[in-house]
Order: C-alpha cells, then sequence, then structure tokens
C-alpha cells in the first residue's frame, strides 16, 4: 500500500476553560490520542454524535490549531508550522468546506472575484487564464459562467456550497476537509451535493475527509469510517463492512438508527443517556455509562483500539470479532436520494 498522503499519530487537543484565581482549571479533552491517516483518491468519513471531537479533529488535521500532542504529516513531511511561508503553502493543497455556504463567502464581492483570489494572490497565469479556471470549475460543479458575476445573496443555498465547493478547488488541492457540508442544505438538494463532491474526489482523485453526524451522508461518500465518541476513535473499518457488521456496540446503536435501504435490521437500539462531559470523563472505556453490555472491566480500564483485521480497528473489551449485525451484505455506495426522514442518529445525540 502506497504511504497515506496525510497521517495523524497519537493527536490530542484539550483546551482549558474556567482557570480560578487559585489556580484550578477544568480541561476540556476534545481530542484523545487520534490515529488515521487518509490516502489520494480515498475519502475517509469521520462521524459521531455532537461533541465527539469530529470538528476539532478536522482542524487538527488541516494545520488551523495545533495538537496539544502527537504528530502529523502531509505528504511525508510534518505540517509546518502555523503562519509560516510553508504553512501558507501547504494550505494551498488542503482546503475546508464549512457548514454555512453564506458565512464562507464574502457578501460584497461577485463570485468570480472571490473564486479567483487565491489565484490573483499568487498571480497564477493571466487574467485571461485565472477567469478560465473559474467558468472551468463552475459548470464542474454544475453552474452556468452568469453565476461568476452574481453575489452571493443572489445565490440559493445549493448554488452557493457548489461555489465554496468550486472555490476550494481553484488552487488545486490534494486533500479536501469537509465538515458537514450538507448539513445546512435542503433535504432536497443535500443528494445532489453528496453525489457532486463524490463524483469530484473521484475524478481528481482527492483525498477527502468527510465529517458528519448523518451516518447516511457518511456511508453514501466514504471508503473508510471512522466512528468517534468523547475525542476518541471507537471503531474504524471499511464502510460496507462497517455497515453490515459494526463491532461496538457505539456504532451498533448509530447504524441501527441509519438504516440503509436494502438492509435488514434486527430494530433500533436506543443509547441511554446524552455522552459525557469531556472536562469530567468517566473511568474506563468512555461508553460504558451508556452501554447495555458494560461489564466491571469496562468501568476501570480503558480499552485501546485493537486490529481486527480486514482493516477493522475496534475499542471494546467485548469485541472478538464484528458480529454478523442482522444486515444483508450491504449493497456498495448507491446514488439513491438520501432519505428524506432526517438522520436518525439525531435521536441518538
Ligand atoms: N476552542 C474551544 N474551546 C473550548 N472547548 C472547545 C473548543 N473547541 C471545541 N471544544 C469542545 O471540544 C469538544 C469537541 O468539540 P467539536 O466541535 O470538535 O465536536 P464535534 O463532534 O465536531 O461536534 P459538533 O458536531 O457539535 O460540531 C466539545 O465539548 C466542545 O465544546
Amino acid at each position: 500500500m502506497s504511504a497515506p498522503l496525510l497521517h495523524a499519530r497519537n493527536i490530542a487537543r484539550s483546551y482549558e476553560l474556567n482557570r480560578h484565581i487559585w489556580g484550578n482549571a477544568s480541561v476540556v479533552h476534545a481530542v484523545s490520542d487520534v490515529t488515521l491517516s487518509v490516502g489520494r483518491n480515498e475519502t475517509l468519513g469521520i462521524v459521531g454524535e455532537s461533541g465527539s471531537g469530529k470538528s476539532t479533529t478536522g482542524r487538527l488535521l488541516l494545520g488551523l490549531e495545533p495538537p496539544t500532542r502527537g504528530a502529523i504529516s502531509f505528504d511525508g513531511r510534518p505540517l509546518p508550522v502555523i503562519g509560516s511561508p510553508e504553512w501558507r503553502k501547504s494550505r494551498m493543497r488542503m482546503q475546508m468546506i464549512y457548514q454555512d455556504p453564506l458565512a464562507a463567502l464574502d457578501r460584497r464581492l461577485p463570485i468570480a472575484k472571490q473564486m479567483r483570489e487565491p489565484l490573483d494572490i499568487h498571480q497564477a497565469g493571466s487574467l485571461r487564464e485565472r477567469d478560465a479556471r473559474v467558468s472551468e470549475l463552475l459548470r464542474a460543479v454544475g453552474l452556468s459562467d452568469a453565476v461568476a458575476r452574481r453575489y452571493p445573496h443572489e445565490l440559493s443555498g445549493g448554488q452557493r456550497q457548489r461555489v465554496v465547493l468550486a472555490r476550494a478547488l481553484v488552487t488545486r488541492p490534494d486533500l479536501l476537509v469537509c465538515d458537514e457540508p450538507v448539513s445546512a442544505l435542503d433535504v432536497s438538494i443535500q443528494a445532489q451535493v453528496v453525489n457532486l463532491l463524490s463524483d469530484l474526489q473521484a475524478e481528481l482523485g482527492l483525498a477527502m475527509i468527510f465529517i458528519s453526524h448523518d451516518l447516511r451522508v457518511v456511508r453514501q461518500v466514504s471508503h473508510r469510517i471512522a466512528v468517534m465518541y468523547l475525542g476518541r476513535i471507537v471503531e474504524e473499518g471499511e464502510a460496507d463492512d462497517l455497515f453490515a457488521r459494526p463491532a461496538h456496540p457505539y456504532t451498533r446503536a448509530l447504524v441501527s438508527a441509519a438504516p440503509v435501504p436494502g438492509t435488514k435490521l434486527g430494530g433500533r437500539i436506543m443509547l441511554r443517556g446524552e455522552p459525557p462531559n469531556p472536562a469530567n470523563q468517566p473511568s474506563g472505556c468512555a461508553f460504558h455509562p451508556r452501554c447495555s453490555a458494560a461489564v466491571a472491566r469496562c468501568k476501570s480500564e480503558m480499552p485501546v483500539l485493537a486490529e481486527l483485521g480486514g482493516g477493522r480497528k475496534v475499542s471494546c473489551h467485548l469485541a472478538g470479532s464484528p458480529s454478523e449485525n442482522q444486515a444483508d451484505p450491504s449493497p456498495a455506495r448507491t446514488r439513491a436520494p438520501l432519505n428524506p426522514v432526517r438522520a436518525a442518529s439525531e435521536d441518538v445525540a
């Protein structure tokens, strides 16, 4: 297997909150001991409830903030120091797409001007060539040239997110980190944007990290999926295999709440309670207070993320091998429209 484009080793990020005059502070462990990698031409999905550390992981991987511990390499080299000229250069190769396209765009500038901005700054080609690149990308995301002259408020939500995507591609990045890129869009157009992202990833051979709380969307675009719980990866595996045979009780609950057409599920697994406070984490396995299968060991000993074979890793004392989870072999990622029913994983949150 070729070397991954992006590799993070044992990264952690914590934030100090409420430092008191006598020196005590509570510390939020947003990300703890995360190791992951993504290769060219591959999409890694990151799922988990709100507060599980997905966005923080995305920011660390892009070098937008430094990890408290651990190391990240991009294309075989350590991520440059934030703000350095090398960092600015590497940022051209790594782009991020956020949930809210309106906030990501400059309301005062026509689309062409803001898409061209990175090319203008770096004087990349003649003006005519830069405009041609803008047109080419607008077409690539299914928009007409007329959009180039418009302002963000003149576009629909779906058109704006397409523009954001086109703008992210202007610098010919190798890596795209998408953080809830369709959550703010109408359900009716989510599928179009997800399909577009998927197509562009394959066509351009991009490495993509797709962050979402919505398992159905993640499954549709991802080759591999990492499931996060309270700042840690609790399970990772090939997307179809993970959905067919989730091994961690948390993954099983998420999958049961987001059935995919074509699978027979054995019923919804309801999670008890809320995720614990990341500033006051439970002893042992962080999931044990909500796990119906927890035994004494789970309360005292933190499980390691162990390889189970076949690319599967699971962090659970009770997971010997991925159990056959009621599901038929799942159909490969399909282009069926996303189910308009809101992601059931939200009910789990
Ligand atoms: N700058 C910060 N300062 C303090 N705490 C933070 C900061 N950024 C994130 N956190 C905390 O870290 C934890 C993980 O947050 P993060 O946004 O990464 O989770 P998430 O899974 O992306 O959640 P969501 O889906 O709601 O965005 C949360 O408890 C959050 O409150």
